[in-house]
């Protein structure tokens, strides 16, 4: 051990990584602790695996049925959100034959700006920023909505979160703000899920396409083990990654040229064509009552060439609309992007089925 080395253990955590001015630390629990204060059990465990495994099969066109990744924006309340997760079990069952079903279990938000950033990181959703909560009560979540039997989907947004929640998860997306990072790439690299990715938030399909070639490829990056510990993690590549049309600045890209377009950009890059339509978001402008006439052009293109598109993602919540964080909540209505409601995502998803 060097001299300097050895001077820098001699130093305790508090001092090497002191509050400042700008900042101050507070204590997580490890992954491997919250994991196994609050495990997964095996039969759980195994279904999720399972559950990889059909999404991978819809994406690579070996199995037929579309995908329909369908939920609120955000989840703000454990108890709405399992009510909708139960419903939506109900339905994922009768359709089962023709469309597979995952629900968006959203914990995380990325903001343009600033705003609430999600159950993880202000479970309060008072601003206090409890994170530590954020984390048992995202993962109980989590894991209460697994036992419903859903494959579940959510968007990963910082790095070290995904730590604690990804043995939950069946499918992740990493965001239009976040397919450019290489940090973000690199996470999808070492994950053994499925993972889309979006196009930019200015319709820029090559960061998407960027992101699927660099996450097949093996990195070495910064990261911490199961203990905490910082650490040096090599990763395999994930073969497992497709795009997410979510259309951007100038409007759609969800129309029959949009999808020609990603295609054959697709196509030329050697990646999987298998790719989902996001319904909500610039596809939709973010008006939830446009998802209905956006999952009818896809379920269109569908019919015309069903390898054209593997599924569908669409913001729903109980009920439509959205509400603003200032005023008392009203059950099972959004609080970041406006959904469907309970009514018409079962008519979409039976659209689908039927499609
Ligand atoms: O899906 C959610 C939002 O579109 C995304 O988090 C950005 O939200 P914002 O523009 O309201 O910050
Ligand atoms: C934030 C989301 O989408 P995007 O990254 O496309 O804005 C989302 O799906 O919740």
């Amino acid at each position: 051990m060097t001299a300097h080395l050895a001077a820098v253990r001699s130093h305790t955590a508090a001092e090497l990584a002191p509050a400042t001015a700008r900042r101050h630390v507070h204590a997580l629990p490890s992954p491997a602790e919250l994991r196994t204060a609050m495990p997964l059990d095996p039969a759980r465990a195994e279904r999720i695996r399972a559950q990889r495994g059909a999404i991978r099969a819809v994406l690579a066109g070996t199995d037929p049925r579309p995908l329909a990744i369908v939920g609120p924006c955000s989840l703000h309340d454990p108890e709405a959100a399992l009510d909708y997760g139960q419903r939506l079990a109900a339905v994922a069952d009768r359709l089962a034959d023709d469309v597979l079903i995952v629900m968006r279990a959203y914990v995380e938000k990325p903001r343009t700006t600033v705003g609430w950033k999600g159950l993880l990181h202000d479970p309060s959703l008072d601003g206090g920023n409890d994170l530590a909560r954020g984390l048992r009560v995202s993962r109980d979540l989590l894991m209460e909505l697994a036992g419903l039997g859903l494959p579940l989907a959510t968007e990963l947004l910082s790095p070290v979160a995904a730590d604690y929640l990804e043995d939950c998860l069946a499918w992740a997306a990493i965001g239009a703000r976040t397919t450019e990072s290489q940090t973000h790439r690199e996470l999808v690299s070492g994950l053994d899920l499925p993972v889309g990715f979006k196009n930019g938030t200015d319709g820029d399909l090559g960061a998407a396409r960027d992101a699927m070639q660099a996450a097949a490829c093996p990195h070495a990056r910064f990261g911490s083990d199961a203990d905490g510990r910082p650490a040096w993690i090599e990763t395999a590549g994930n073969p497992d990654t497709h795009l997410i049309l979510r259309g951007g600045r100038g409007g759609p890209n969800c129309d029959a040229a949009g999808v020609a377009a990603a295609r054959s950009m697709l196509a030329a890059a050697g990646l999987v064509p298998g790719m989902v339509v996001d319904c909500s978001h610039a596809n939709s402008g973010k008006d939830p009552a446009r998802q209905p006439a956006v999952l009818d052009e896809v379920i269109a293109q569908r019919r015309a060439d069903p390898a054209a598109i593997a599924g569908v993602m669409l913001e729903s919540h109980l009920r439509p609309g959205r509400q603003g964080l200032d005023a008392p909540l009203a059950y099972g209505v959004s609080v970041t992007d406006g959904c469907l409601g309970w009514a018409d995502t079962e008519a979409a998803l039976e659209r689908l089925a039927a499609g």
